[in-house]
Order: C-alpha cells, then structure tokens, then sequence
C-alpha cells in the first residue's frame, strides 16, 4: 500500500481528524490514535484499521508517553483548539527540534492565526465562513448547509490528508518534516475554487438557487416519481439534454429553448408533472443506457446493491455487517486495503504499542498503576 511504513499518532478528535487518519490507514499507514482514559465509548466512527492508546495528558508520566510516542512517529496530527499542545508543551518547535523529520499536522477551523483563531465551532460556522454557505439553498430560501461533509470532512480532514500526502513526499527529497495549518474555512474555500472561478463566466449571477448549477435550471435538479422517490437529472450540454426531452417523452418543438432562463420556472412545471406519471424504476429504465444524464436518487440502503456499484465493488462490508464506501480513488499498483476488522475499542492496544516504542513491562505496569495510561484488552477479548 502507499502509505507503508508510514507511523501516525492522532490525537482524538470529532470528525475531520478521525477522517484524515481513517484515510491515511486505509491506504497503509500505522495510524495510532490517543485516546483519553476514563471514557465510556469512543465517539469515533472512522476509526477503520486504527490503533488506540488511551492516555491521561493531565498527568505528566502520560504526557511523556505522548512525547515519546511523536518524537518516533512520522506524523502527528491533532484537531484542539489552537494553543493547546503548547500548553502541554507539545507544540511543533518543541517536537520538530528534537524530531526535525516530524510532520506534524493542525487541522482546525480557522487555522493557527487571525482572530478566530482560539474560538470554538463547527463545520457550519466554518463553511459560512467560506462564504459558501451563502450559496447553498433552494431559491428564496434560507442557506442550508449539506451535512457536515463541505468543511469538516472536503476541505478539513481530506485537505489535511492531501497536506501530509505532499509533506511525505517532500520529506523524501529533503529529510526535513514541516508544519501544516489546515483551516478548514480555507480548505472549504479552496474546494469551492470552481464557484470562485467560474463568476468570470456568467454561472453565478443570479440569487442563491436560481442559477444553473445551484438547483434554478429545470435540467439541473431532483424530481419526485410517482412511488415518492426521486431521479436526479444534471443534462446540461444540448446534446444530452435533447436525449433527456425525448426520455421523457416530450418534443422539443413544443418547448421553450433550454437556456431561456426566463422559461425555467414553466419548464420545471412540465418536468415535475412528467416525472410524477413513472415510479424510479420505471424512470431508470427508461435512462439507463442513454447519454441523458438522468439517475435514480439512491438511498444509503440502496446503493450497494445497484449494479454499477456492485459490479465495481463500491461498497464493502465489515466483520460487523456494517457497510460503508470503500477507499477512492483506486490505485492500479498499491491499492487501499481496507480492514474490515470491528473498530478498536479504547486502549485496546495500548500496552501493544508501548512495547513497540521500547517501552519495558516494569516501566508499562507502572504507567498503569498510576493511571497515566489505561489498557482495555482484557474487553477486545469479550
Ligand atoms: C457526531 C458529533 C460530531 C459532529 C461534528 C461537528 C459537526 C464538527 O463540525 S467537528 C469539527 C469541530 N471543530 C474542530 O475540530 C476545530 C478544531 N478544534 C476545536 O476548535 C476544539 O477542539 C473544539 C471546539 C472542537 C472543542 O473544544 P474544546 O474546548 O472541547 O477542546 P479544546 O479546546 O480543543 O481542548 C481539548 C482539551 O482536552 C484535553 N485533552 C485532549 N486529549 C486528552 C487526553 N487524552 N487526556 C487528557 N486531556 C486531554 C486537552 O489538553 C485540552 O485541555 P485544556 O482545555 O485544559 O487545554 C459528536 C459531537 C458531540 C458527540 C456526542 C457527545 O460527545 C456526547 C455523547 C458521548 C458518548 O460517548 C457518545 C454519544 C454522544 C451523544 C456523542 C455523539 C457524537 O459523537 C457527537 C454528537
């Protein structure tokens, strides 16, 4: 895999972070994740092929372990509000002097400077602050934001991802690590580059949700299907869209042109009434096989089983029966290796690992004697 040999100490935290690790396991790296001690259940749902130490930081044998752990790691990556690994003097300049090949990465909302830089929040806060926010929603209506997958996981724990990615392999020239900043308001701004980008042409001159790519063009959108489904429908080029008008049965004769923005609202009309006399299926089969660029709306329950996804293995299941998307992209040579193993409890491995940084049972036992570590094994083994 691409990432072999790669050691990664992740410092628990809510989504981004835990995605950026998840990632850099599943293509091989060794991600270990600290964990606090005296926690019920990790919140940590992407947690796939990871290890856990948990860790008292509030106690200085603990933090050492810590230190020790980043001093013979490749990367560390922590999700905390800025200031709080200089507070434990774990900051970059303590660690990179004694470890200068340390790559050693800071995934926040609104990076290490500026004067949002201390303050708490959430991907919303973050994508507003992209300005993107104020792009995404129906016509006449409020922003709304699309999950949390824009800032927290697009342009904060993939970015971050993408930094490491780069930093390993600048490292490979230049044996020296480095420190990444990864704001998740830049990185959701920088995902958005498109809509920056494409103003200069005209595609975001109208209000929020009336223009062609934001839901305000009738071959840009979902419709509902008489089972109360819905197909997705993106023809935007002439060609694909004559294929789309002839789907649905109607003659572009009969129609206002494509771009005659001022006929969008009637031509949704139409295309709502026409998509209300078919079930999805029914509709899928009438699109799949043509350039139409229409798709049936599939629910998280439906996609493994369509057969595109299925025949390309899109989905894979675990130990524990639950399904998620396997890693993309697809590497012809070192492809992702997924573990479908169940995710690690807390302090599952922490004596594992203790034993492979050098550490020697007398010196474990005393870890947990005086609680600056905890180990869970004894549960992984119920
Ligand atoms: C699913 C929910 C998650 C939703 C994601 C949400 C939409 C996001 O946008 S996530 C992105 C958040 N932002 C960032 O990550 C940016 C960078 N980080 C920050 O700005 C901050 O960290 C913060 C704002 C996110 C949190 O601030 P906070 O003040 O809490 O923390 P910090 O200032 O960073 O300081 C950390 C302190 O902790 C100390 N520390 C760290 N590690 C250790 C350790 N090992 N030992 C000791 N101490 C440690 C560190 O030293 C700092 O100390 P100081 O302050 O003294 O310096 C989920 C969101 C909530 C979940 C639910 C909730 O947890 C309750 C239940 C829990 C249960 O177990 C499971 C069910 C829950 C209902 C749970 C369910 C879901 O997971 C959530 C809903």
């Amino acid at each position: 895999m691409a990432l072999a040999g790669v050691r990664v100490i992740e410092l628990a935290g809510l989504a981004p972070a835990p995605f950026c690790g998840m990632i850099l396991s599943d293509f091989g790296a060794k991600v270990i994740r600290v964990d606090r001690t005296k926690v019920a259940m990790a919140v940590d749902t992407l947690a796939r092929g990871k290890q856990s130490v948990a860790l008292n930081l509030k106690n200085p044998e603990g933090l050492a372990v810590l230190k020790r752990l980043c001093l013979q790691s490749d990367v560390v990556l922590e999700p905390f509000r800025k200031g709080v690994m200089e507070k434990l003097g774990l900051g970059p300049e303590e660690l990179l002097k004694e470890n200068p090949r340390l790559i050693y990465a800071r995934l926040t909302g609104y990076g290490q400077s500026g004067s949002y830089a201390k303050a708490a929040g959430h991907d919303i806060n973050y994508l507003a602050m992209s300005g993107l926010l104020s792009m995404l929603g129906r016509s006449s209506d409020k922003p709304y934001a699309p999950l949390n997958l824009v800032a927290d996981f697009a342009g904060g724990g993939l970015t971050c991802a993408l930094g490491i990615v780069l930093a390993l392999l600048e490292r490979s020239k230049s044996g020296q690590g480095q420190i990444i900043d990864a704001s998740m308001v830049e990185g959701a701004a920088y995902v958005g580059s498109f809509m920056w980008k494409s103003r200069s042409i005209g595609l975001w001159n109208r209000p929020r949700g009336e223009n062609m790519l934001d839901s305000g063009a009738p071959f840009y959108d979902t419709y509902r299907t008489a089972d109360g489904k819905y197909m997705a429908v993106g023809a935007i080029e002439p060609q694909f869209y004559d294929q789309f008008i002839q789907g649905l049965g109607l003659d572009a004769a009969d129609l206002p042109a494509q771009m005659s923005v001022s006929d969008w609202p009637q031509l949704k009309q139409t295309f709502t009434r026409e998509f209300a006399k078919r079930t999805q299926a029914e509709w899928s089969r009438v699109f799949d096989g043509t350039d139409a660029c229409v798709t049936p709306v599939l629910s998280l329950e439906e996609v493994a089983s369509h057969p595109h996804n299925q025949e390309r293995g899109s989905f894979l299941r675990n130990t524990q029966g639950e399904l998620s998307p396997r890693p993309a992209p697809v590497l012809s040579r070192a492809p992702a290796e997924p573990r479908l193993s169940r995710d690690p409890f807390i302090g599952e491995h922490t004596r594992a690992v203790l034993r492979e940084f050098g550490f020697q049972e007398d010196q474990i036992e005393k870890l947990l004697i005086g609680g600056a570590v905890e180990c869970n094994e004894a549960k992984a083994r119920l």
